[in-house]
């Protein structure tokens, strides 16, 4: 079983936002097929009430057989188009208060009014659990609809042994739906989440929250996308922390990993919110530079080895880091980038460490 830690959950910025976002496509393919269906089972509806002769069979026809099918197959059909979704949820919001409307117009006062009643409380679940409408959106509808029933039905032509009843079943209605589609956010709620802490511990180094190497070369796809596409420069600094082992050798390892936090929290703050910093594993930090000269890139180098000497370690003290740093070249791999990123590096570390090397 998954638990969603509220450390990460903190970590992963407004969630919220991203929640309703994801919730409302999840609910794409819920709104395509179920408006299809009930617009199968309204054509079904008008030919029953067609069939059995009643009052305004021409108006029934029009309305069961036209007008709500036509709306439902209209709204399916918009699922498929993503600029017309908030048209597309807008006329889901409004068809149920329009069909309980024409029911109590066509129905209220007449002897067979309880034949027709089903259709008001179907549609007041219908609004919640089946129509793919969010519960914000659903419970609005389905308010507005109860209120119109009640309204149009309590004390006016509706037969005084059916009222508490039809009060009973009007309220069933919308306490289940309302129940049904509570619970139904909370379960997508819930996975949302865990699908989010999936893909967090998925693309994180667990110990400094940096992106780890999968993540960094994903995201160097994007920037290599988007460098080849602008033109824009894009650059690439490699650095190792100095004797590491020795930090673990002197103070233990729990010291070395708070080393490796602590620095992972200085680059993190040093470099600019469009900058990536991934950890590539053990001590060797990876930042790609998005619109970043080599220049520039050793400008920045230069800034955080300041920022490094500056910083108090803690038990162990101050550390030092070597750099190796470099330029992006169109066609070229993550690897060779990073070959000749390392390459920069392993010069570094042979002149004493504690310095930059850039290669072109
Ligand atoms: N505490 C801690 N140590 C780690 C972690 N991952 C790797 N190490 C240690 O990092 C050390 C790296 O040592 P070396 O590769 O010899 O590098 P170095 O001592 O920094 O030497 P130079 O890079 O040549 O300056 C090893 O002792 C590893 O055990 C980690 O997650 N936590």
């Amino acid at each position: 079983m998954l638990s969603v830690s509220p450390e990460s959950v903190a970590l992963r910025e407004p969630w919220q936002q991203g929640f309703q976002q994801w919730h409302l496509r999840s609910k794409v393919p819920q709104i395509r097929y179920m408006a299809f269906l009930t617009a199968m089972l309204y054509f079904l509806y008008a030919s029953i009430e067609y069939n059995m002769a009643l009052n305004f069979s021409e108006i029934r026809l029009l309305v069961h057989g036209f007008i709500v099918p036509g709306t439902l197959l209209v709204i399916s059909a918009m699922s498929y188009y993503p600029r017309l979704y908030t048209w597309m949820r807008l006329l889901l919001t409004i068809a149920p208060v329009c069909a309980m409307a024409t029911n109590l117009w066509l129905n209220l006062g007449k002897p067979d009014f309880a034949f027709f009643a089903p259709e008001i409380y179907l549609c007041i679940f219908w609004t919640f659990t089946v129509s793919g409408l969010t519960l914000k959106y659903a419970i609005s509808a389905a308010s507005v609809n109860v209120l119109m029933a009640l309204l149009m039905t309590v004390n006016r032509g509706v037969n005084a042994v059916f009222i508490d009843l039809h009060l009973l079943w009007i309220t069933s209605a919308f306490l289940f739906g309302l129940l049904g589609g509570m619970v139904m956010e909370k379960a997508q709620k819930t996975l949302y989440l865990q699908q989010m802490d999936l893909a967090w511990s998925a693309s994180r180094d667990s110990l400094t929250g940096l992106w780890n190497r999968a993540k960094m070369t994903v995201l160097f796809e994007q920037e290599k996308a988007q460098a080849l596409d602008s033109p824009a420069p894009l650059s690439l600094i490699m650095l190792d922390i100095d004797h590491f082992k020795q930090v673990n050798d002197t103070f233990g390892h729990a010291a070395g990993d708070e080393v490796l936090i602590q620095f992972s929290r200085l680059l993190r703050d040093v470099t600019r919110p469009q900058d990536n910093v991934g950890r590539m594993g053990g001590e060797e930090f990876v930042i790609l530079l998005p619109h970043t000269r080599l220049a520039e890139a050793c400008n920045l180098a230069r800034q955080l080895q300041a920022k490094i000497h500056a910083c108090d370690f803690g038990t162990s003290g101050n550390v030092t880091a070597s750099f190796g740093i470099t330029q992006f070249r169109p066609a070229e791999t993550f690897s060779d980038i990073l070959e000749r990123a390392d390459r920069a590096l392993y010069e570094a570390k042979k002149q004493g460490r504690d310095c930059l090397v850039s290669l072109t």
